[in-house]
């Protein structure tokens, strides 16, 4: 079980998030809708502890050890993972030796993982040259290797084809049946393919509506300032 109670969040000293709460267990699919720069990234990364990112009050519960004090590698250690809205750019370091790399830690299956979010073709390629839209289903496939308790998914729908939507959708489905998935983001284009357990917009530093997909209906309809 992972929880956030209570938690704010500052950036370079600046308080942008407050008050956020949440619990989501394996199978879960916890979507935050917000617009553009109000801070969903900043809590994924401070859950994650980025340095620059940090929880200043509440708490980050993991089976009920509080991850307040473990570094980011701790924490990746114990079952949280991120995948980037815009994924590193790493040079020299080829996509399968990535794979094989990550599944040597935790007994995945990389030709598998690959499968799964069609990746096969990209073994050979670098991790730094990849398209947008390729680099995002190779950091897909890094999380389903990492075999995650908690994945935190940054905009999994911004800046790829709705080809490549439907096979990331895919992973996340098959990321889903072992973690609990936190997914951000601003358009929620990912939501046509993935359906929600709960959904909660972020507007003005809060949690500003919670609910299921009647919130992203109504988002669409009116937009995140007009929420009810
Ligand atoms: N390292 C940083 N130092 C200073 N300010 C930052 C830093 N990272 C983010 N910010 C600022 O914090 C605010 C929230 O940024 P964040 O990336 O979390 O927003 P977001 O909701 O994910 O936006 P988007 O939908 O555009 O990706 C923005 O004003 C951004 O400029």
């Amino acid at each position: 079980m992972f929880i956030l109670e209570n938690v704010s969040v500052s950036v370079g000293g600046r308080e942008l998030l407050r008050g956020i709460s949440l619990s989501l267990g394996r199978g879960d699919i916890f979507y935050i809708l917000g617009p553009n720069g109000v801070g969903k990234s900043s809590l994924l990364k401070a859950v994650m502890g980025l340095p620059g990112y940090e929880v200043t009050a509440g708490r980050v519960v993991l089976d009920g050890v509080d991850l307040a004090g473990f570094s980011t590698y701790e924490r990746a250690a114990r079952g949280v993972a991120l995948a980037f809205q815009v994924p590193p750019r790493l040079h020299g370091v080829r996509v399968g030796a990535l794979l094989s790399h990550i599944c040597k830690k935790t007994g995945c299956d990389a030709g598998e993982i690959a499968k799964a979010v069609e990746i096969e073709h990209l073994f050979d390629r670098e991790v730094g040259k990849l398209s947008g839209g390729e680099s995002k289903r190779v950091e897909l496939a890094t999380v389903l290797a990492q075999r995650p308790k908690v994945a935190l998914i940054d905009e999994p729908d911004s800046g790829v084809d709705v080809e490549s939507l439907s096979i990331v959708a895919r992973g996340l489905k098959e990321l889903a049946a072992g973690a609990g998935l936190i997914v951000v983001t601003h358009s929620a284009h990912i939501a046509r393919y993935l359906a929600p357990t709960r959904v909660c917009v972020l507007y003005g530093g809060v949690f500003k509506k919670c609910g299921g997909q009647e919130v992203i209906d109504e988002v669409f309809a009116y937009g995140f300032s007009k929420l009810a």
